[in-house]
């Protein structure tokens, strides 16, 4: 029979920084702390001796740095790392300007790899399957999401590699998947022996990223992709849909209603001005401002936005369980002390009719708004 692994079930990062899951456990995510993460000043390198093999990560860029998922992806590969296995990641960027600091995030090797807006996404397939060619890793992983997922699933077709997507443990020289279907084999249980697999499509918290060492932290960049003539194909180029229309839990920003927000109009109005996908608590919802579809939190989405403004959300528990993974949190309520201000980095205590009224008129008399909007 197979087992399934519901990946929030109680987990904890083992003393080597990987995720464990509990089978049977009841208790809630538990970390077995290695020590305060010293600064990477104090840090030791964690290769001692020149490497003879690698392990490879490849992962884009976040607004000119990496996101949390990008440095568990690079954190597990440096704690799979053997002595004599270097890891080397591989970044396609369109900005060479990154703010990130390789050794402190356990590379050994970054190669950054140019790319522009003409790259498509074969070429660029076709840029890292020859890195993979030329450097013959132990192991690939990636973290399993947007274009990293996307370009995982391109090599592991172009070369053939066995892969286990939505990777959620790595324990004991196995990797344990969301889903048996997704190991791509016809019975049997839903881990695979690492030294079965070429590539790991990792999900969210596969490893802790607080490592008790150091990456050599060297750099290179690698020549642009070369253009690959596409046969029948015509590119039209690239057409920027409207945020509204993205979903929810692939939105970048989500301007959120809650009960406070009475001029469900002018709160439209906002979201469109801003480039913002539209959320809403369950009250919202139930009492029909807001489609179903749209309602955030325990029975609605989990998102994941960079972007999240609560206007008007009291952030009871059950909605703060889908803004978990968001990242940078900002609320307006009249209440300063509502729950939702513990998760936020940012409120304003104010009432949101006023907020959302000034807040328009300051994105239309700014000129980059019209750019947005559109
Ligand atoms: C089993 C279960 C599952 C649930 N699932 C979900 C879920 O998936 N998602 C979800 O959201 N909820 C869910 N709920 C409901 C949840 O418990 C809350 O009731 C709900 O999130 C509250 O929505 P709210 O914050 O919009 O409304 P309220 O609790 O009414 O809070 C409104 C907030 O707006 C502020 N406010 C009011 N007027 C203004 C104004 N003019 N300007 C500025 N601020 C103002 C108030 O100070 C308050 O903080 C669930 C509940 C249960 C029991």
């Amino acid at each position: 029979m197979t087992r399934r692994v519901d990946p929030r079930r109680p987990a904890l990062i083992t003393a080597q920084g990987l995720r464990r899951i509990i089978l049977g456990g009841t208790e809630g995510e538990r970390d077995v702390r290695l020590g305060a993460a010293a600064p990477a000043a104090e840090r030791r390198p964690r290769l001692a001796q020149p490497a003879s093999a690698c392990l490879l990560v490849v992962t884009h860029p976040d607004s000119g740095g990496i996101d949390e998922h990008a440095r568990e992806a690079i954190a597990a590969a440096a704690l799979l790392a053997r002595a004599d296995e270097a890891v080397v990641v591989v970044m396609p960027c369109a900005d060479a300007s990154l703010q990130l600091d390789p050794a402190a995030l356990g590379i050994d090797r970054l190669e950054l790899l140019p790319v522009t807006e003409a790259t498509t996404a074969d070429a660029l397939a076709d840029a890292v399957a020859e890195r993979w060619g030329t450097l013959r890793p132990r192991l690939v992983l990636m973290p399993d999401r947007g274009d990293d997922a996307d370009l995982g699933r391109r090599l592991a077709v172009a070369q053939g590699l066995a892969v286990a997507a939505s990777v959620v443990e790595i324990a004991e020289g196995r990797a344990r998947v969301r889903d048996h279907g997704a190991m791509g084999r016809a019975s049997g249980d839903a881990t695979a022996s690492l030294a079965d697999l070429d590539l790991l499509l990792v999900a969210r918290h596969v490893a802790r990223t607080d490592l008790p060492f150091v990456g050599r932290g060297e750099q290179l960049a690698l020549p642009a992709p070369a253009a690959r003539p596409t046969v029948g194909v015509q590119d039209l180029g690239r057409v920027s849909g409207k945020a509204q229309q993205v979903a929810l839990e692939e939105a970048d920003f989500i301007l959120a209603a809650g009960n406070g927000v009475t001029d469900v109009a002018l709160f439209h109005e906002l979201a469109q001005a801003l480039g913002a996908a539209v959320g809403a608590s369950r009250v919202a919802v139930d009492d029909g401002r807001f489609p179903r579809s749209q309602q955030i939190g325990a029975t609605g989405r989990t998102v994941q936005a960079r972007g999240y403004l609560a206007m008007g959300i009291s952030g009871a528990v059950q909605h703060l369980q889908g803004i978990r993974e968001c990242r940078h949190v900002m609320a307006v309520n009249t209440d300063p002390a509502a729950p939702i201000a513990q998760r936020s980095e940012l409120v304003l205590a104010e009432d949101v009719q006023n907020l959302m009224r000034a807040l328009l008129m300051l994105v239309r008399t700014t000129p980059a708004s019209a750019e947005t909007a559109s």
